[in-house]
């Protein structure tokens, strides 16, 4: 039985008060709500992608300020450099792009070493028949439904056709993997990335652009559930 996962990007959250933006989304014992489940945490080197946010320094930072995992999404060029440090530091997932990387299955092995998941991620446009051998060594695959760079785009669903592909071979025991999806998820089009097999969630401006971002959380969750039979929202 598979819990779907939501992993608010912050991205889309006030860069000035980034730990009360986590907080926001980390749920309260208190009332039960047990919040996100990743802060999803994008790179970008103004390289890979034609936008500049942070590095490691902010992500040490907040995972100080945090006690949810870390979901480091790397845009960035020479992963099997700067991938790596994002692991030893603490983050929880440390995930890169196919397109950057020379040698993805040496990257994953240092990333597991250093003790993180290690992800792979594509980009709308890859296809993903050339990275099936390679994504056995890999924990999470995170499929791009936006061209990486920017939040508040459009979901693009030709992508769901690659999270339907990996789906079934994790489902047939030939894969063992999470599926993520990022860009363009909110209330319109979670349901489909849910049928087409996605296990977590990233969104971004449907989150922090919520007048209440932990009841964005929710809500996103609830629906991801009710739109797949192979969804819970308890294990
Ligand atoms: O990696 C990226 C963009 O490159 C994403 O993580 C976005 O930050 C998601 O934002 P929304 O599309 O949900 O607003
Ligand atoms: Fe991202």
């Amino acid at each position: 039985m598979r819990q779907p996962m939501i992993a608010p990007s912050i991205l889309s959250a006030d860069f000035a008060r980034l730990a009360e933006e986590a907080a926001i989304v980390a749920g309260d014992p208190a009332t039960g709500d047990a919040g996100a489940e990743w802060l999803h945490v994008d790179v970008m080197d103004a390289h890979f992608v034609p936008n500049l946010t942070l590095g490691l320094p902010v992500v040490q930072s907040l995972l100080k300020a945090t006690d949810i995992p870390l979901d480091c999404h790397l845009m960035i060029e020479d992963p099997g450099r700067w991938a790596p440090p994002y692991a030893e530091a603490g983050a929880h997932n440390v995930t890169f792009h196919a397109e950057a990387a020379d040698d993805p299955v040496a990257v994953a092995r240092d990333i597991r070493a250093a003790g993180a998941v290690a992800g792979l991620a594509v980009k709308p446009g890859t296809p993903i028949d050339p990275y099936l051998e390679v994504l056995r060594e890999f924990d999470t695959l995170l499929v791009m439904s936006v061209e990486p760079g920017f939040g508040g785009q459009s979901f693009i669903a030709d992508v769901l056709d690659k999270a339907r592909a990996v789906r079934r071979l994790v489902d047939s025991g030939e894969l063992r993997l999470l599926v993520e999806i990022d860009g363009g998820i909110n209330a319109d089009t979670i349901e489909q990335a849910a049928e087409a097999g996605v296990d977590c969630f990233v969104a971004g401006s449907a989150v922090y652009g919520a007048h209440d971002p932990a009841a964005a959380v929710r809500n996103l969750r609830e629906q991801a559930a009710a739109a797949s039979p192979h969804l819970h929202l308890h294990p």
